[in-house]
Order: C-alpha cells, then structure tokens, then sequence
C-alpha cells in the first residue's frame, strides 16, 4: 500500500506530525528517544511489525523478504541502544523494495549513506556495533515502540518532531482534526509573521 492508496493516509502524510498527535489528544507519539537520522526525513505509511531480541536483526532480515511497497519497517528492539539493528545495505534493500522507511527501538548505523539514499530511519540511537543474527523474533504481530502500540497495518508518520501512530479506523477523523489545528496555526503563523515584518519559515 502507498500513501495513494489510503486517502486519509495520504492527507496525513502532508501533515506536521505534532498536528497529528495534537489531534489524538497528543496520545499515540512514540517518546522523544525516537528521531530521525537524518533531518528533513518524512515517513508515511502502514506498519509492517518486527519483534527481535534486542540487538539481534534476523526478523528484519525476515521483513525485508516480505515487505510491500509502501509500508513502514517498524522494529521493537527492546530499546537496545548497544547493536545496530539495520544500516546502509538494509536500508538499501528495503528502498530496492519500496519499502517507505523504519521506526526502530533500537539502534541504527552506516547514517551517513542512510542520509545519501534519502531512507527515512527512526531510531533511538547510532553505533558502529554490529547486530547478532540468531533470533528469536516475529512479524505481523503487535509491538511496543517508545512506549506506544503499533499493530500491523497501523499508520507510521514521522518528521523531525518524532514519531506518531495512527489507527486506520481513526485516520480520517483524526486527518480532519489535525488538518484544522494546522489551519488555526496558519492564522497564528500570519499573525506572527505581520509583527515580524518577514515571512514565517516553513519546515
Ligand atoms: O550488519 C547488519 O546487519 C547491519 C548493517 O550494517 C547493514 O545493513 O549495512
Ligand atoms: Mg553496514
């Protein structure tokens, strides 16, 4: 599934993600440990689920077989900051596959190859340590990343602010609720760039 393919996630994905959490009674955003590699970097699109043993990478070695286009790698590492869980040549893979990026609870590296193959990676942290490949793990089952619930096919959106999940049974409302927060901001952001006498930046 691409953004296309869902309406409500397609209005989502061009939406500040705090607008987004904002609209959910800033409940379903992932803690602040969880950002991106690199900035600039958006994530839109329906969960593929990974559970792994922390700092072991064998399941999303598993998800990059089974992912389709569109959809979002989401790892529960058990926040394991010592092992990277994917780097460049996964990245590269599950870009080859049209995979739209990763949320990981867990470590990233290779970043500065990340960043040139423009492959949204959320993570909790970097380091050049390698990952085991034994398992146990799982996919398609529901998972905890930084503290929220994701389940298969949930809506991952992520920007420099972090990282929101929404449900496909609430994205239209939640859609309309946060594109209205974001047009209440316009009206501030005029305001404020009046008083300024320049325009307001855009992200
Ligand atoms: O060794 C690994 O599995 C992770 C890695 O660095 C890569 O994907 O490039
Ligand atoms: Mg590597």
């Amino acid at each position: 599934m691409t953004t296309t393919d869902s309406p409500a996630l397609e209005r989502l994905s061009r939406l500040p993600v705090a607008n987004i959490g904002d609209a959910m009674e800033r409940l379903n955003v992932c803690h602040s440990a969880v950002r991106s590699t690199w900035e600039g970097a958006r994530l839109a699109g329906p969960a593929l689920t990974v559970l792994t043993r922390p700092g072991d990478n064998l399941y999303v070695h598993r998800a990059i077989e089974a992912v389709r286009p569109g959809q979002v790698i989401v790892v529960a590492g058990g926040g394991d900051e010592t092992r990277a869980l994917i780097g460049e040549l996964i990245a590269g893979r599950a870009k080859a596959a049209g995979c739209a990026g990763f949320v990981l609870d867990g470590a990233v590296r290779d970043v500065a190859v990340i960043r040139a193959l423009g492959m949204p990676v959320f993570a909790r942290a970097v380091t050049p340590a390698g990952p085991y490949k034994n398992g146990p793990g799982a996919l398609d089952v529901p998972v905890a990343i930084g503290g929220v619930v994701v389940s298969p096919g949930d809506y991952v959106l992520g920007d420099d602010d972090g990282v929101a999940v929404v449900t496909p049974a609430t994205a239209t409302d939640i859609a309309e609720k946060a594109e209205a927060k974001n047009a209440q901001e316009d009206a501030a952001r005029a305001a404020i760039a009046e008083a300024l006498g320049e325009p307001f930046p855009t992200g």
